[in-house]
């Protein structure tokens, strides 16, 4: 699969970004919308645990499975084997990547969380398949990010690394992300942009139709 179109439109979900929303509902709608892999991130306030956490993990891939969505697994390496995803995505804080590749082997996708060139060339260095950078702007979905970084690292790492995947994460929406890929991201991560919109589908119709755009003029 190519990791880079695989990061065009980027979903990151967990049952407590939803608002009143049926969680899988929002999954279908997104992926009826034209995501193109999916991030499952269960963790923060009220966030399910144990056998529930499980079961909407295996509800989530169920859906990514039959449209052939790549399906991702925050943090959790563990969770991520056991029902086979496609792959783990780790902060600076988690599991290192080296570590993470000698679990799930060299067939599966690994993404790694970075602010700096530096920690985007350790990434590279232990076998990362991609790197998430940001957050680009204010966002209040994750509560401990670093501060906001606009695309500055995203600019660096590209001038170093001309061909390696990156995509862009926080406060994204279709009418602010075009800097991001100007500064040579090759896709974006949303969480509530989609999740908490009013209709998610349609959220992400437009995401994507915006992101042709901005390839294009790119
Ligand atoms: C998980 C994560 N990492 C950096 S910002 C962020 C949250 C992104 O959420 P949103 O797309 O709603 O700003
Ligand atoms: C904190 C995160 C940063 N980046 C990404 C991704 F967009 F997938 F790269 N996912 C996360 N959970
Ligand atoms: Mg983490």
């Amino acid at each position: 699969m190519n990791i880079k179109e695989a990061l065009r439109i980027y979903f990151i979900m967990g049952s407590n970004n939803c608002g009143s929303h049926e969680p899988l509902d929002v999954l279908q709608q997104a992926i009826d919308g034209g995501i193109t892999m999916f991030q499952f991130r269960e963790k923060g306030d009220d966030a399910l645990t144990g056998e529930a956490k499980k079961q909407f993990a295996r509800d989530c891939f169920r859906l990514c499975k039959q449209a052939n969505v790549p399906f991702i697994v925050n943090d959790d390496v563990d969770l991520a084997i056991e029902i086979g995803a496609d792959g783990v995505h780790v902060g600076q804080d988690d599991l290192d990547a080296g570590v993470v590749r000698q679990k799930l082997g060299s067939d599966k996708i690994i993404g790694v969380s970075s602010h700096t060139l530096q920690e985007s060339k350790a990434a590279i260095e232990a076998g990362a398949d991609y790197i998430g950078m940001g957050p680009i702007y204010a966002t209040t979905t994750k509560l401990d990010t670093n501060p906001v970084a606009g695309t500055k690292a995203i600019q660096e790492t590209r001038q170093h690394f001309a061909q390696f995947p990156i995509v862009a994460i926080g406060g994204l929406q279709a009418d602010n992300f075009a800097p991001a890929i100007e500064a040579g991201a090759d896709g974006i991560s949303i969480i509530s942009a989609i999740a908490s919109a009013p209709n998610p589908k349609e959220a992400t119709e437009k995401l994507a139709s915006t992101m042709k755009e901005v390839i294009n003029d790119a």
